[in-house]
Parts: structure tokens; sequence; C-alpha cells
């Protein structure tokens, strides 16, 4: 398939739910540019996510997060985003206006099994915040702005790949937006 004319398609999730993997598989399957905010973020500030996190703080990073959304001006992408961006709307309704938004829906469990390095992967976790809580507290915003969601456990990157690509081609955008 070839996606519309102007549009993108931005993946959002958990952090270990395939984003950043999947986004370059689906980038070459549907014939897309990649682009990764984590590494613009830690181009732009010459630093790993988590030097940022622990230097700057929770909001402070994702103020820094939401200034590299807002900043993307691209056309015909897949965007991998970080998985707190969920928390800044302005953001979030950039992503919206530059296309398409899919959330990568994964298990608690399944998480667990891929997050072994919880603590050096720079994760916006609030202090004493579990993995479990912060599941649910995400996944209320991830299913609020995406306009697509797949239900990625058990599947392997090509299979997931492959449903964004059917979805996409079914989900019709409206014209109103
Ligand atoms: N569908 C999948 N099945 C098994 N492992 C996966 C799958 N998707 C991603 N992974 C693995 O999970 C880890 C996290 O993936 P990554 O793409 O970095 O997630 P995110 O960008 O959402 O944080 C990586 O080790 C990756 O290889
Ligand atoms: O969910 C999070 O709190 C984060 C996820 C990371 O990206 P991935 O979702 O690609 O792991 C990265 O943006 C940052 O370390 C914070
Ligand atoms: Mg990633």
């Amino acid at each position: 398939m070839t996606v519309e004319a102007g549009t993108n398609v931005t993946l959002i999730g958990m952090p270990g739910s395939g984003k950043s993997t999947i986004g370059v598989v689906l980038a070459k399957r549907i014939n897309l540019q990649f682009v990764d905010t984590d590494l613009i973020i830690q181009t732009s500030q010459q630093r790993t996510l988590q030097q940022i996190m622990d230097a700057e703080g929770f909001d402070r990073f994702c103020q820094i997060e939401e200034n590299a959304v807002l900043s993307l001006e691209v056309d015909h992408h897949v965007i991998a985003t970080g998985g707190s961006v969920c928390y800044g709307a302005e953001g979030m309704a950039h992503l919206k206006r530059l296309g398409r938004i899919v959330f990568l829906k994964t298990s608690l469990q399944t998480l667990e099994q891929r997050l072994s390095n919880m603590a050096t992967r720079g994760i916006a976790l609030k202090p004493g915040q579990s993995l479990e809580h912060l599941l649910n507290e995400r996944n209320e915003l991830y299913e609020k702005y995406a306009e697509i969601t797949i239900e990625c456990d058990g599947l392997n990157v090509e299979r997931i790949s492959e449903r964004i690509e059917a979805a996409l081609s079914r989900a019709v955008r409206p014209t109103s937006e």
C-alpha cells in the first residue's frame, strides 16, 4: 500500500512495546522514511535519555520531549515516539496534524519480559511508581489519542507491521479534520 500524500504514521505505546523496532520495519514495508524522536532528543541534547532524565528530572524531560515533537515537520515518515510523549497534549495534537496515530498495545507481562533494564533505560517513572501503575495511567492516554490500536502480545515484528498496514488501509481518515 501507499499511505496517502502528506501523511505520516506515528507509533505510540509503552517503553518496550516495540515502537522503534517495528517503526523501521513498517517504514520499509509501506515505503516511508523513518524517524525516532528519542534519537532527535539525544542528538540535540548531546546526552543519552538516561543522562537527561537523571540531570533534569521527569517534568523537564517531558518538556524537552514535547519540544522535539513540536519541532517535527516531516512528510511521509513513520515516527517512533518515546513512551512518555502521551503526557504532552500540544505535542500529541501536533502529531495528529502530521498524520495517523497507531497505539502498540502490550500487556504488563510482555513488558516485564522485555524491560530487564528499567533502571538504565530512562523511563519517565515518578518516584516509587511501578510499571503496572505506569501502564494503567498511560493506557488511558494512548487510547485517547490513537486512531488505531494494535494488540501486540504474542506477535512478531513482521506480523505486527502487517496488521498496522491492514488497519491503515481500512481506517478512513475523517475529512473534517
Ligand atoms: N513483537 C516483538 N516481539 C518480540 N520482541 C520485540 C517485539 N517488538 C519489540 N521487541 C523487542 O523489545 C525490545 C524493545 O523494543 P523497542 O523497539 O526498543 O521498543 P520501544 O521503542 O517501544 O521502547 C527490543 O529488544 C525489541 O527487540
Ligand atoms: O516511556 C518513557 O518514559 C520513555 C521511553 C523512552 O522511549 P521508548 O518508549 O522508545 O523506550 C524514552 O523516550 C525515554 O527514556 C522515556
Ligand atoms: Mg523506542
